[in-house]
């Protein structure tokens, strides 16, 4: 079906969406990295990117906090772009694992792939894979232009918090290694960790966050900066993998629910993507148990469901002025 909505609607349900969810009091931040025990609680950002490159940015959309497994997204749209879909499928993987983004268990249970590059185990492989092999300066430059592009503008280490991840990262430590026994670590596993745990610590905004969402919801060119960041055929592979694990066990119930596929960090920090509409993105550090801020998601859920916007719908959607 044909669906009209306006930008003054949207504006409207976010600010609607903000208004609803800003005082409620669920979930807890991370504590298995120290830094992020300590970040306020209270911050909230919710931010919104139409593919007229129209930014809607609706409380603290500027504060820069930890992308953490966000960046996953961000990583597997670089290897997608250097090696293509197919290669990427074989070398890592497309599915659902059901279980935590930190899972040991996941990896046994498939030793033939790490399933996807959206957990834990794929994102590391990712980092392993990304050109040019072998060299971790550079290595670190395609990581961070890649970002830079698909937020178009640059994301900046938190050190502090860089170091508090490396310091406490052992579960990760192990997955590198058990994926190196099985032959799904293309370069040195150290290093691939390494880049991982330093992709996780980048600080970014969530009004960055929308517009890396809005990138992909508008097939690889950025809304605001109109550029090319990958090809158009690349889109619906990363939607489809983010739809399938884009909140871990929880990634099912949030489709159902929610209708659009989302990916969480345990920062706080979500981005959601509608193709062909819009990116969302939002940011409050409390979390659910699966690692899933419950502001972010209480607050785009109520936008999709009030616009009667989803994935599934079948509608043709049309933005007005
Ligand atoms: N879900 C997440 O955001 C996890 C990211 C974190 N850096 C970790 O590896 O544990």
């Amino acid at each position: 079906m044909e669906k009209k909505i306006s930008i003054s609607q949207i504006k409207e349900v976010a600010q609607e969406a903000y208004n609803e969810v800003k005082g409620s009091t669920g979930g807890k931040n991370a504590d298995y990295i120290p830094y992020l025990a300590n970040i306020d609680t209270k911050l909230f950002g919710l931010s919104i990117c139409l593919m007229n490159g129209q930014t809607i940015n609706i409380g603290d959309t500027d504060y820069r906090f930890g992308i953490e497994s966000v960046s996953k997204v961000h990583t597997a749209i670089l290897i997608l772009r250097q090696y293509g879909a197919q290669k990427v499928l074989d070398m890592i993987g497309a599915d659902a694992t059901g279980l935590p983004f930190n899972s040991i268990i996941a990896i046994l249970l498939e030793n033939d792939h790490p399933s996807t590059p959206l957990v834990n185990a794929g994102a590391i492989s990712a980092c392993s894979m990304v050109q040019p092999v072998g060299n971790s300066d550079k290595k670190w430059d395609a990581i961070v232009q890649n970002i830079t592009e698909l937020c178009g503008s640059a994301p900046q280490l938190i050190d502090e918090l860089y170091k508090s991840e490396t310091a406490t990262n052992f579960n990760n430590r192990s997955i590198a290694w058990l994926l190196k026994n099985y032959n799904r670590i293309y370069d040195d596993p150290d290093m691939a960790l390494d880049l991982y745990t330093r992709q996780c610590s980048l600080g970014i905004t969530a009004q960055q966050l929308g517009i890396a969402a809005g990138t992909i919801a508008n097939n690889g060119v950025n809304p605001v900066t109109k550029q090319t960041v990958f090809e158009a055929s690349l889109a619906p592979k990363i939607t489809s993998m983010i739809s399938t694990v884009g909140f871990y066990e929880h990634s099912g119930d949030w489709m159902y629910t929610a209708g659009i596929p989302a990916k969480s960090g345990v920062g706080g920090g979500v981005m959601a993507v509608l193709p062909g509409v819009m990116g969302v993105s939002a940011f409050a550090p409390p979390l659910d148990e699966a690692g899933n801020s419950v502001k972010a998601q209480s607050a785009i859920k109520f936008i999709m469901n009030k616009l009667g916007l989803g994935v599934f719908n079948g509608d043709n959607v049309t933005i007005t002025e």
